[in-house]
């Protein structure tokens, strides 16, 4: 075998494959003394390994074999991997793809083990890179090779889903088509919807965009029996949406009360914007939204559907003797899978900046989640979303509410209207004023020591202006500039 390259290589041109071309030549006519890798290398060598050739099973990989394991599992990064015969690349290789299936074993399709050839695939279990990319030979030029992978639901997925691509023998691969793998990658991985939002943000929507935000209307179904989360403006609407749903629910209510302490004159005050409520009724089959990060897939914003109640003790020591009965939740985690976990109150906690705690509550980590408010969404991201812009939203709240979907196909937008979504006029203005850090260097003097010495309290902000931009915002910018995030 002669080369390898495993990672998201997009970005290399076909000057630079060409160029690691002779450098391999070279390289495999005289082999260097092994040398050891930083972890910023990228483009490695593997040279002779001292062990003994024994069954793969019976040996460990040495050092340099590691670390290029290292680089691409836990660093993440693009890595091309070659050497003289007989060193160990298919042995890496293999040990690499294990790896990778280990850490994406609950989301197996961020892995594409690829190669070349049919046989070099064949040897490490995985497809042709033609086959894996959708584009048969791939002789057409890049649009219509375009054009053929969104037409092509599994082709496009993948290439959507791949966070790790493998590409055994590399070196058969053409500068050219490497080249238009490059940039079909780039066309199609493109956050579309990302776009769109920022388009609005500055207040520049495309007829594109509005297009694609009006044929959003459609429902939107799922199979895992949960809905979407519909966004209102007003706190009274979401309540009398939920309450609705929940009365639909056949079923005794679950009734939870929340344990507040600290100084009862303030605690209130203290206590009015946090996410946990005074007080959760919940049925069986009512839709919930986690309110607390638990782990990497079971976060703040996960939707579930409460199964049944069992008799648990809270999680507080002081509380051992508190056997009551506590919620079972099925959730939908954000790598796509189920999990059931019983939910047993948590706390927040208001503190001073010197960590003195002012005030507290103890509540189960959910709320109700078939209706929210934009006000609670703010800082969500939310895989379902449902907003109905014939309702009456603030400036800027519209698009609070449609930027809390993750992508569009979790988003379900009804009555939407250009005039509705706009930015506030006065953000427009404001990000107008703005200019990348690049051209305040190339423009404005550079600033001295001098500048950023206090000079009065009255010279202050000019003298801060010599070197950087600062645009002042006043209470209303804050305000709508807050909203437009
Ligand atoms: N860490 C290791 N310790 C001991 N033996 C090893 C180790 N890595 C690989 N080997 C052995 O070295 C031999 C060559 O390894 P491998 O087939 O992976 O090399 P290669 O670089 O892919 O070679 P080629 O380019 O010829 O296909 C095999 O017998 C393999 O079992």
């Amino acid at each position: 075998m002669t080369s390898k390259t495993v990672g998201l290589l997009w970005d290399a041109t076909q000057s630079a494959v060409k160029e690691q071309r002779k450098k391999l030549k070279s390289q495999s006519k005289k082999p260097e003394p092994e040398t050891d890798l930083s972890p910023g290398d990228t483009h490695t060598n593997v040279n002779g390994h001292t062990a003994t050739k024994t069954k793969a099973s019976a040996f460990t990989l040495s050092s340099e074999q590691q670390q290029i394991i290292d680089l691409v599992v836990k660093d993440q990064r693009s890595v091309f991997f070659t050497g003289p015969a007989g060193t160990g690349k298919s042995v890496l290789m293999r040990a690499i793809i294990s790896e990778l299936k280990k850490k994406w074993a609950r989301d197996p399709e961020r892995l594409s083990v690829t190669a070349s050839t049919g046989l070099a695939a064949c040897n490490i279990g995985g497809q042709t890179l033609h086959s894996f990319a959708g584009i048969g030979l791939g002789k057409e030029d890049v649009p219509t090779l375009v054009k053929k992978i969104r037409r092509n639901a599994k082709a496009k997925n993948r290439w959507l889903r791949t966070k790790t691509l493998i590409i055994d023998e590399v070196s058969m691969v053409d500068g050219e088509l490497f080249d238009k793998l490059s940039l079909i990658a780039r066309t199609i991985r493109n956050n579309e919807f990302a776009d769109m939002l920022n388009e609005m943000r500055l207040g520049r929507i495309s007829d594109h965009s509005i297009q694609t935000f009006k044929e959003l209307a459609r429902p939107l179904t799922f199979d895992d029996g949960l809905d979407v989360t519909e966004l209102f403006p007003t706190r009274q609407e979401v309540e009398r949406s939920n309450e609705s749903r929940l009365r639909s629910l056949s079923g005794e209510t679950y009734h939870y009360d929340c344990v507040d302490s600290g100084d009862a004159n303030i605690r209130d005050k203290l206590l009015a914007n946090m996410m946990a409520p005074k007080s959760i009724d919940l049925k069986k089959g009512a839709q919930v939204m986690l309110i607390k990060n638990m782990d990497d897939t079971l976060v703040n914003g996960s939707l579930g559907k409460l199964e049944k109640k069992i008799k648990a003790f809270s999680r507080d020591p002081e509380n051992m003797k508190d056997l009551r009965e506590y919620p079972v939740i099925r959730f939908t985690t954000t790598d796509g899978t189920h999990r059931v976990i019983l939910c047993t109150p948590e706390d927040w906690k208001v503190e001073l900046p010197t960590g003195e705690v002012q005030a507290s509550r103890k509540q189960l980590p959910l709320i109700l989640a078939w209706a929210l408010s934009i006000h609670k969404a703010q800082g969500q991201t939310l895989e379902r979303v449902k907003v109905d812009l014939g309702k009456v939203f603030e400036k800027g709240q519209a698009y609070v509410a449609l930027s809390r979907a993750v992508s569009k196909n979790g988003l379900q937008v009804l009555r939407f209207e250009k005039s509705k979504v706009m930015a506030h006029p006065r953000v427009v203005q404001f990000y107008n004023k703005l200019y990348s850090a690049e051209s305040a260097i190339k423009t404005k003097k550079t600033p001295t020591i001098s500048d950023f010495v206090h000079q009065g309290a009255a010279s202050v902000s000019t003298t801060r202006r010599k070197g950087m931009t600062v645009v002042d915002l006043d209470e209303d910018d804050a305000t709508t500039a807050a909203y437009s995030r």
